[in-house]
């Protein structure tokens, strides 16, 4: 340990004054004055220096403490004191009978006769074991019905989310299939360059009666900002994929699938949806 030494400093004030004092270099008043500067005191601190031996004294917050001359030259690791995260909710809109039983029994019907076209689904990342599901690639107009749906709901929907009201550039949508053992992990949807002016998420979910899975749930998480980033929360929502319900959240939110039971293991069984990303 290196013994103690005189450090010279110049207390700079606001306001152009500045004064110097002889410090120790062990002094903890060195410390709390490099404190000071560097991570702004909460609440401000008061600072008495005595001056000429304890003939005088100098007096002033940690608020007015503008910087510090030291010599020999001194430097401090910068200490950041950042206000407590604070957690921004994740609202999402749920609707219920969204296409007419007739509708829904339809897509349900045809969706099932094409099972041999469904394929594994892949990430952008192709992160291996974060996604398990399968996926239509040729939607052949199968969508079509809830599309048009989607468009006439969709100035009520921005109304209940608070967004304002946007031109949608584009509609993506796709038609996936979750059976037993099947999930999506923690992800958003807008995370690449590509996929970057995804604005709003939706899902519709379909099935068969009586449900012949558990599970399955869409986890959303709320946000909180580090580093400039939206990033997730400890906090959440759980959605039930409910039987004909469409479910719209911003693209950016956090949120995964949760891992679907389905004792069967027969494609007609599975949690079907068709989702997709309303561009702006
Ligand atoms: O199936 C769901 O509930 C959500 C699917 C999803 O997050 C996605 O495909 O990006
Ligand atoms: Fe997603």
């Amino acid at each position: 340990m290196t013994p103690p030494s005189i450090v010279k400093v110049e207390l700079l004030l606001q306001g152009g004054h500045h004064q110097t004092v002889y410090l120790q270099s062990t002094d903890p008043l060195l410390q709390r004055l490099f404190q000071a500067v560097s991570a702004k005191s909460q609440p401000p601190e008061l600072f008495q220096i005595p001056l000429q031996a304890g003939h005088a004294g100098l007096c002033f917050s940690s608020q007015h403490l503008v910087g510090l001359v030291t010599e020999p030259p001194m430097y401090i690791q910068p200490t950041f004191n950042p206000a407590p995260l604070e957690v921004l909710p994740s609202p999402y809109v749920q609707m219920e009978q969204f296409l007419t039983a007739a509708e829904h029994q339809a897509l349900l019907q045809t969706t099932i006769q094409q099972e041999s076209a469904f394929v594994p689904t892949q990430t952008t990342t192709d992160t291996p074991d974060y996604r398990q599901s399968m996926i239509l690639p040729n939607l052949d107009g199968l969508a079509q019905r809830v599309m048009e749906r989607i468009e006439q709901v969709l100035p009520a929907v921005l109304t209940q989310l608070k967004l304002p009201a946007f031109q949608a550039s584009e509609i993506e949508t796709q038609l996936t299939s979750h059976n037993d053992g099947n999930f999506y992990k923690l992800h958003n949807d807008n995370g690449s360059p590509d996929t970057a002016t995804r604005e709003l998420t939706y899902v519709y979910y379909f099935y068969k009666e009586p449900k012949p899975f558990s599970g399955g749930e869409l986890r959303v998480y709320d946000s909180k900002i580090e580093n400039n980033f939206y990033v997730q929360a400890d906090s959440f929502q759980t959605v039930d994929p409910r039987n004909n319900s469409i479910v719209f959240f911003l693209s950016r939110y956090m949120h995964e699938v949760l891992p679907v039971t389905c004792p069967s293991k027969q494609f007609a069984d599975s949690r079907f949806t068709i989702n997709g990303w309303i561009r702006r």
